[in-house]
């Protein structure tokens, strides 16, 4: 049995526990019990504040967990990052309030900083020479430079949209982030291969995330053209059809290239064009 530690609610635990079911394991959401086993997997969840899961993970009370890498590297614990997983994207910057000229990190000598992370912010400070006055505290950072208790604040931003609700504008990016799966250093013997098993499956559900199974009919003398519009995964799959000098051209396609690459495949006659959700890429 292996214990993962996930976010019991707040930003990260519903795609946690989806990339978790996705991955084929039937667990509980955290509404009924804050400890409970999966049904057909030796995995069980426990369900923690995201600031406690990697203590947790380093100290061993949960094997492995989902938290975003700004909380590992803010709290510091030694745990292994083991894989990046695709959402709670995010990065973590200083923002002063929006009137303000703004030349470089020489404007933060001497202010008082609000934040939640002043372990990140000192070092990046140390780093390029500033002497500033770190603020912790724990949440509403944005409000801090209205209120009067700091100069400039350093938090999460993703769309910019509080930033700007609350008369602030980024200066500087300081550290990207996103929802990682992290483990206790050094998991073997049997925790160690369920482990495995678990990071083969989640692969298999990152690989497909964004894609998209792609099916065309297309002249045959056009094949040539056909393939080198596609970036398919090796070579695309070419099939002959019924109908006398037609085929069909079956690839996986990124969602963020689709549309151009069904434009280019229209326009050297391509038909029939079918795009189909894809469930897994094993490989
Ligand atoms: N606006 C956002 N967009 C994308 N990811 C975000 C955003 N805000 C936060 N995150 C990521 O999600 C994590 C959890 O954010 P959340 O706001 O749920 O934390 P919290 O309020 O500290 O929750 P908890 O109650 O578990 O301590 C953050 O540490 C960060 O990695
Ligand atoms: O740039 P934006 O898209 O506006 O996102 C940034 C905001 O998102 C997070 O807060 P969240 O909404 O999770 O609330 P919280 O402060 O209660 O955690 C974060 O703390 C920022 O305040
Ligand atoms: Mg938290």
């Amino acid at each position: 049995m292996i214990r993962l530690a996930l976010q019991t609610k707040g930003r990260l635990n519903e795609e946690s526990l989806a990339i978790i079911r996705e991955a084929g394991i039937k667990v509980e959401d955290s509404k009924r019990k804050l400890l409970s086993r999966a049904s057909n997997f030796p995995l069980e969840i426990l369900y923690l504040r995201d600031d406690d899961i990697p203590h947790a993970v380093a100290a061993g009370i949960a094997d492995i967990g989902i938290v975003g890498e700004n909380e590992v590297a803010e709290k510091g614990f030694k745990v292994d990052v083991l894989q990046k997983l695709g959402f709670g994207k995010c990065r973590i910057s200083l923002a002063i309030p929006k009137g303000e000229s703004y030349q470089d990190l020489s404007y933060f000598r001497g202010k008082r900083i609000a934040t939640s992370y002043p372990n990140i912010l000192g070092e990046f400070f140390t780093s390029n020479g500033i002497n500033a006055d770190i603020e912790e505290i724990a949440g509403s950072v944005e409000i801090a430079p209205a209120v009067g208790i700091a100069d400039a604040i350093f938090d999460i931003v993703s769309s910019g949209g509080t930033l700007i609700s609350n008369g602030l504008k980024e200066v500087e990016k300081v550290f990207y982030s996103e929802a990682a799966l992290i483990a206790t250093p050094g998991l073997g013997g049997e925790k160690g291969e369920i482990l495995s098993r678990l990071l083969f499956r989640l692969g298999a559900v990152e690989r497909s995330r964004g894609k998209k199974y792609l099916m065309i009919n297309i002249p045959q003398e056009r094949i040539d053209e056909a393939v080198s519009i596609l970036p398919g995964m090796k070579s695309p799959t070419v099939l002959p059809l019924a109908q006398n000098g037609w085929c069909s051209i079956h690839t996986v396609v990124g969602e963020g290239e689709l549309w151009e690459v069904v434009g280019a495949l229209k326009a050297i006659g391509a038909e029939d064009i079918l795009v189909l959700s894809l469930e897994k890429m094993v490989l």
